[in-house]
């Protein structure tokens, strides 16, 4: 029996263009008049999360910046387990490598974030990722933005923290997400599930793949799976 959802935002709750699917805020709405506890879970930052949140309507328990913090409810603690100064230090070389070869990085949100470095996908992952090679640092690449994060830490392991602090087990959830931040969390839930236009890796690992994509990709996983929800 599952007891809870934990949600990805964008690319899962939102298309391409982070257009958000009315109808998936519907199903949530309805899950949370059930007493169903919806936790999101987004590289996205804690004030972009409450303002979601409060709109959608959940209880504003949330994991942000791809599992750097998480909150259990709107009048938590935030919880930082990411370590920024570290991924600022691989930002700054990853920066040089690339002002060499004439590109400049825009970082997204500096000032709204307190565990991992964002910036725009302008410049290929993989040479970022080598550039700090040895580094206790993970470049995370959502489809949205690339992300710093300090090793070991993931929307999983902020999954397991959250779960503790709700009185429940990662096994208790069923996870929904669309690409490579997502894996760990599919992965520890009980059930994990990826929507149609998710990554192959992130597919590769989910227990279900939905026929349909984005929003309407999470509103089938729900129905397929409410039964098991109580
Ligand atoms: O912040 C991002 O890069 C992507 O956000 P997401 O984890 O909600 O998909
Ligand atoms: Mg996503």
């Amino acid at each position: 029996m599952l007891k809870a959802v934990i949600t990805d935002i964008d690319g899962t709750l939102t298309d391409r263009r982070r257009r958000l699917s009315t109808e998936a805020i519907r199903t949530i709405r309805s899950l949370v008049d059930a007493g169903i506890t919806v936790v999101v879970a987004s590289g996205n930052t804690v004030c972009s999360l409450d303002m979601l949140c409060k709109m959608i309507g959940t209880d504003g328990s949330i994991i942000g910046e791809n599992g750097g913090l998480y909150r259990f409810r709107y009048d938590g603690q935030i919880h930082v387990t990411g370590r920024q100064s570290v991924c600022w230090d691989a930002y700054h070389r990853i920066e040089e490598h690339f002002i060499a070869q004439g590109e400049v990085l825009t970082l997204y949100s500096p000032e709204y974030r307190f565990a991992d470095v964002a910036f725009a996908r302008t410049v290929d992952p993989v040479e970022a990722a080598g550039v700090i090679e040895g580094m206790p640092v993970r470049v995370i690449d959502t489809g949205f933005a690339i992300h710093l994060q300090y090793e070991g830490i993931s929307k999983g392991s902020a999954l397991g923290d959250l779960a503790l602090l709700m009185g429940l087990e990662p096994s208790d959830f069923l996870a929904i997400g669309d690409s490579e931040n997502d894996t760990d969390m599919i992965r520890r839930a009980g059930v994990g599930a990826a929507v149609g236009n998710a990554t192959d890796d992130l597919r590769k690992a989910a227990d279900y793949v939905s026929k349909k994509k984005y929003g309407d990709g999470f509103v089938e996983i729900i129905e397929k799976y409410r039964p098991e929800i109580v």
